[in-house]
């Protein structure tokens, strides 16, 4: 019950290991991909953002601040796990194998871009709010009724757990006792109503006590502690200990979307104290020597090319299609879409 309500972390603000024990559970590897896999999701955050300043890709939801939570516990996963992710969510999606090009080209409006790869166990991003979880529950009980050890992920933020969605897929899973992982980004605000006016409980993880499903809450800036609890949610699910919660507490640093200004809602100053999760990444490989000049030079330039050789790529393609609005939500169009769309097409012949 006490680590529903407390915030677990493995290293401070300062890049310090707050037990030294900690050191033996850290792979060499896992360090390594774990910065590799933040500065790759930023560098494609900040690239994202910037197109969409320059009218090259429409509305784009940033998740600067939360790379440590979405690729801690994306890492931790196998290959033949499913996520069920958010618009806010493609660190995460890109981290467990999406293919970059299509991630911009789905920020532009392609349908190519709501694909994943051939073999990847990733749904689209759910743009309405919390239908992911009831989503996610029932491809884990899917996997569990198979025989198989495959899990299944949902990610979700702090304003889904208001919604009806997010009960129902706790209670389902609890008890069908499905291998479903609920892994919650706290971070702070549904759009702009912050968290204390969402709800009157201190935090997310005691919601899951009702349920009687096991929850922690962690730093969701410290990846060690997001990587090492993934596993152990994991571990508990493979083996048919049902479900579990984690709310990883973090900060959005910038805004909701692209069409949002935070600082019409955030008091000044609000966040200034939050060591940005990749900073403080580094200054642990610097202090427990992780950090490697020439690796980290290397990293950053295959991650350069890599997303400058997407976006040539995504700008190939044909303009988004608007045939395309039309066509992917119903089998047959009903009759007002139907009319939407020929109005449409009369007014681009100018009639
Ligand atoms: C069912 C539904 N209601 C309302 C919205 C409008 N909406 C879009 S994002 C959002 C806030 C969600 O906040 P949170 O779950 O904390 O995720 P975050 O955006 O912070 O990552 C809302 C209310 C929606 N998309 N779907
Ligand atoms: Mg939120």
């Amino acid at each position: 019950m006490g680590e529903a309500y407390s915030i677990k972390r493995i290293i401070d603000e300062q890049g310090n290991l707050i037990d030294a024990n900690d050191k033996s559970k850290i792979d060499q590897q896992i360090v390594h991909d774990g910065y590799y896999h933040m500065y790759r999701i930023r560098t494609f955050d900040k690239k994202a953002k910037s197109l969409q300043r320059q009218g090259r890709i429409g509305t784009y939801p940033p998740f600067e601040g939360q790379e440590a939570a979405q690729v801690g516990s994306a890492l931790a996963l196998g290959a033949e796990d499913w996520i069920f992710p958010t618009y806010r969510d493609h660190g995460a999606m890109l981290t467990h194998g999406s293919d970059m090009t299509r991630t911009f080209l789905y920020w532009n409006g392609r349908v190519e871009g709501c694909v994943p790869p051939a073999g990847k166990k990733i749904f689209p991003a759910a743009v309405p709010i919390a239908t992911q979880l009831p989503h996610a529950v029932g491809a884990s009980w899917a996997e569990k009724r198979k025989g198989t050890t495959n899990i299944a992920v949902a990610y979700f933020g702090d304003g889904a757990t208001s919604e009806g969605d997010f009960h129902e897929g706790l209670n389902f899973a609890s008890v069908f006792q499905t291998p479903t992982i609920f892994f919650n980004q706290n971070n702070g605000y549904a759009i702009s109503v912050p968290f204390e006016r969402q709800m009157h409980s201190k935090t997310v993880a005691q919601k899951a006590v009702a349920y009687d499903i096991p929850s922690v809450r962690i730093d969701g800036n410290d990846f060690l502690v997001v990587f090492l609890e993934m596993q152990i949610a994991i571990e508990r699910a493979r083996s048919g200990g049902g479900p579990t919660l984690i709310e990883a507490v973090t900060w959005r640093t910038g805004a909701h979307t692209t069409a949002d200004d935070p600082t019409k809602y955030r008091p000044e100053g609000q966040g200034a104290k939050v060591v940005d999760p990749i900073i403080r990444f580094e200054r642990f490989m610097k202090n427990y020597g992780y950090w490697d000049e020439n690796q980290i030079e290397a990293i950053h330039n295959r991650v350069e090319e890599e997303v400058e050789a997407a976006v040539k790529e995504m700008e190939s393609y044909p303009k988004a299609n608007v045939d395309d609005l039309f066509n992917h939500v119903f089998a047959e169009l009903p009759a007002p879409l139907k009319e939407q769309k020929e109005s449409y097409f009369q007014l681009l012949r100018g009639e």
